[in-house]
């Protein structure tokens, strides 16, 4: 990349902040990455100017309010970073002139589809979060600059508290008992490395205006699985890792027998060929899983 360039990442200590942050970034590239405590987003003025005196040539929207069940009752909380601050930050980058990508997620669907949701497929989400989510993706597609909103699903990884933090700390509680997993939701788990990856990519590509892209595309794991069918892999490779003394049972439940706030999709995979036609395809999660419980034991304790 050619000159001195700076891309903004809203988002710190987030799961997808924090592996936007270790990526390597070529000489000449400034990431700065302002979270909650860096920048007051609802103070749209001051945040304009903020923003503007950065000088950035790309933004990263990465905040959200992600806890999907507590949404159900913090609802403005959620509707304020999910669907107000996407549509804020898109008319602001239009302003600077600047690309903004934004990272949204598969609830926006119902789960009624058989087949992978495309980047065309209707969305009905069932949960605040989900609508929250959608409003926030229609704003910034409406938006009349350069947008990208990528869509991924399942995000695992070293940070935070995510699909595999959470299965590994319920193996801690179990005492005996068999970690129980809901088997009727299909989804596409997707290493938060790769998404990453992806973001710096398109960011530096938005940047370059060598080729057209797409306003809205899917990027997600594979092959698609169920949260049981996760939760089995992250058992074995951790086993084969040394992580446990003994394995801890596992069973298979339907998501009657697991009542949450939100309802969530039954089937949520999403269809990644437009974005495997542009050259990123769908990551294996399984081998990521693998390179995650090698280092585990290190990489949590530092
Ligand atoms: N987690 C998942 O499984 C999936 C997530 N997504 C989407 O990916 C994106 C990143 O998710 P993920 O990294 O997992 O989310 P996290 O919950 O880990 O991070 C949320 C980010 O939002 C910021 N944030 C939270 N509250 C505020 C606030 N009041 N003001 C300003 N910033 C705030 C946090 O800031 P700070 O850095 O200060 O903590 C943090 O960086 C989101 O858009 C999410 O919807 C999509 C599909 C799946
Ligand atoms: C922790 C746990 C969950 N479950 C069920 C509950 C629920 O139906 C399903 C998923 O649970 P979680 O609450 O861990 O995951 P959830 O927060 O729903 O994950 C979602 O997060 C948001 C941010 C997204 O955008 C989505 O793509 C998706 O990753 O698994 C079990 O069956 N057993 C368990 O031990």
């Amino acid at each position: 990349m050619a000159g001195n360039v700076t891309i903004l990442v809203i988002g710190r200590n987030g799961q997808l902040a924090r592996e936007l942050a270790a990526l390597s970034w070529p000489g000449g590239v400034n990431a700065v990455f302002l979270g909650r405590h860096d920048i007051c987003l609802a103070n749209t003025l001051a945040a304009r100017r903020q923003i503007a005196a950065l000088a950035p040539s790309a933004i990263i929207n990465t905040a959200a309010f992600s806890r999907v069940d507590a949404a159900e009752t913090a609802i403005d909380a959620c509707w304020e970073l999910n669907a107000r601050l996407p549509a804020h930050l898109a008319g602001l980058a239009d302003s600077l002139g600047v690309p903004l990508l934004h990272v949204s997620t598969d609830y926006v669907f119902d789960g009624a589809a058989q087949e992978p949701y495309g980047e065309s497929a209707t969305t009905n989400p069932l949960s605040t979060y989900g609508l929250a989510k959608e409003a926030g993706d229609r704003a910034v597609l409406a938006a009349t600059g350069r947008v990208l909103v990528v869509r991924s699903a399942w995000l695992f990884g070293w940070h935070g508290d995510n699909v595999l933090t959470r299965i590994l700390a319920r193996c801690h509680q179990l005492s005996g008992a068999a970690l129980r997993m809901v088997d009727d939701q299909i989804g596409s788990p997707t290493p938060a490395a790769a998404l990453a990856g992806l973001l710096q990519a398109l960011a530096f590509e938005l940047i370059g205006g060598h080729r057209s892209l797409p306003r809205l595309l899917h990027f997600a794991g594979q092959p698609r699985t169920s949260w049981h069918g996760f939760a089995t892999a992250v058992l074995d490779t951790w086993s084969r890792a040394g992580h446990f003394a003994a394995r801890p049972a596992l069973a298979a439940i339907p998501s009657s027998a697991y009542p949450t706030a939100a309802r969530r999709p039954a089937f949520s995979v999403l269809d990644c060929r437009t974005a495997t036609a542009l050259g990123f395809p769908p990551p294996d999660w399984r081998d990521a899983l693998d390179r995650l419980a090698r280092g585990w034991t290190e990489r949590r304790a530092a």
